[in-house]
């Protein structure tokens, strides 16, 4: 029974990401990942832990294909690995095979493919060429986005260039708590920029033809501390470099001017060429939102960090020192995300009231908490009431009038998560990792029935 229905062809999906799941790191001639190096390196990872083998999806794509038809989803954002498609900078048949084996088993299933193309793992050669501060790979993505579009593009129609800029660049580059695990304000703010110009030289090749085209930048509800001048300018520091730097790239072709001075101590003014910014604001299909959680900024430095891994150290914020993250006072996930489907409302009103208009794909929300596996079920009823709760606002938005046409859950089934590895779990189906069983939770089958019915009770 809905009473809260969805607009007719609205894409219920669920997502995942290449190296989180993927395994079969060597097999066809795959090449190594930032991220294959990074979870090598000791003290990196919790446990030591790598995607080595992760959900051995490399070898059980058909399984979870035929899993997720089961559950009644109809639509799969996964992402590509590069280092898989072109290893070394030439075209890997193999990696590619994978790619549309998989497309063609979700086609038959029913269910359609949105690819991401960079979901974090750079080539390694590409890394040691300089990474995402080197101009030169943002060239080398928009090569990969042609073979890309080349091989799978009769198969796949819906396509993201890069996932969440922000954490590639800033937890990349200036935390270092993900790969490549560097910590230079400097290079992160090149990082940054470079993965935007990124997307807006591998787009036109994407929407060429019937392709359809966008980003996925993850994006926070921000809210001052206090009403203090201090605490509402630390707000204003973060929302600009979290939101707003890539909300006014993508869709307005510009960088907000106070986070360009806020960045000007990091030499990011040398960064931009011309005719970038045009390229960066070029026409997209759809705006991907990664949304999860809201920032609450103090400008107390005593306070809190955002755990972005379990090696938090240095800061993620160029420019944004004497920040702080307090607790708003809201239940809290195992990664110790405040629960706020109202900053997911408010986001989505906020990007289609002082944005031009685009359509939209939530195409990430979810929630880790820890599951029990009791005689073989697992009731993840927390996960099932934080996902219901963000579908209402969801649906609120919609009413409101914002243009939202999808949403994918994080994660379909659990995964190696980053810093933290397998010890926390965003999916909607468990995974044993000693025998790769997979097992729907209860958030999975009744996320299913909300597809099928595409509404809420
Ligand atoms: C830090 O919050 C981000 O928006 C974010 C959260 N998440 C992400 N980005 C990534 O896109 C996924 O690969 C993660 O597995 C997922 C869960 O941590």
């Amino acid at each position: 029974m809905t009473t809260r229905g969805f607009p007719e062809g609205f894409a219920w999906g669920v997502a995942t990401s290449a190296y989180q799941i993927e395994g079969s790191t060597a097999a066809d001639g795959r090449g190594t990942s930032i991220w294959d190096t990074f979870a090598h390196t000791p003290g990196r990872v919790l446990n030591g832990e790598n995607g080595d083998v992760a959900n051995d999806h490399y070898t059980r794509y058909a399984e979870d294909v035929a899993l997720m038809a089961s559950l009644g989803v109809g639509a799969y954002r996964f992402s590509l690995s590069w280092p898989r498609i072109m290893p070394g900078g030439t075209v890997n048949q193999g990696g590619l095979d994978f790619y549309r084996r998989l497309a063609d088993t979700l086609l038959e299933a029913g269910i359609t493919p949105y690819a991401t193309l960079y979901h974090w793992d750079l080539p390694q050669e590409l890394e040691d060429a300089g990474g995402w501060p080197a101009r030169d790979t943002a060239y080398r993505f928009a090569d990969y986005a042609a073979v890309v579009r080349e091989a799978l593009g009769d198969r796949v129609k819906h396509w993201f260039t890069v996932n969440e800029p922000w954490c590639s660049a800033f937890l990349g580059y200036a935390s270092g708590d993900h790969a490549p695990g560097l910590r230079s304000p400097e290079l992160a703010v090149r990082a940054a920029h470079h993965l935007l110009l990124a997307h807006g030289l591998a787009a036109p090749v994407l929407r060429e033809g019937d392709g359809l085209a966008g980003a996925a930048p993850n994006l926070y509800a921000v809210s001052p501390a206090s009403d203090s001048e201090l605490d509402l300018d630390a707000a204003r520091r973060i929302d600009g470099l979290q939101n707003r730097f890539f909300l006014d790239a993508l869709l307005r072709g510009s960088y907000p001017e106070d986070v360009v001075r806020d960045l000007a101590p990091f030499g990011f003014e040398d960064v931009v060429q011309a005719g970038d910014m045009e390229l960066i604001g070029g026409p997209i299909d759809f705006l991907g939102v990664n949304y999860y959680s809201r920032h609450t900024v103090s400008a107390e430095s005593d306070g809190g960090v955002v755990a972005t891994s379990p090696f938090a150290s240095a800061s993620p914020w160029p420019g944004a020192s004497h920040v702080s993250f307090v607790h708003g006072g809201r239940p809290v996930t195992d990664m110790g995300w405040e629960v706020d489907p109202g900053g997911l409302h408010e986001i989505l009103t906020r990007v289609a009231k002082e944005y031009p208009s685009v359509p939209l794909y939530i195409t990430e929300n979810g929630a880790a908490y820890v599951d029990t596996v009791v005689d073989g079920e697992i009731d993840d009823h927390e996960r099932l009431s934080y996902i219901e709760a963000h579908l209402a606002a969801c649906h609120d938005a919609i009413a409101d009038g914002v243009p939202l046409k999808g949403y994918f859950a994080w994660s379909f089934m659990d995964n190696f998560e980053w810093g933290w590895g397998y010890g926390k779990r965003f999916g909607l189906v468990h995974v044993d990792y000693e025998t790769q069983k997979r097992t729907p939770k209860s958030s999975a089958r009744w996320y299913g029935q909300i597809s099928r019915q595409n509404g809420l009770p």
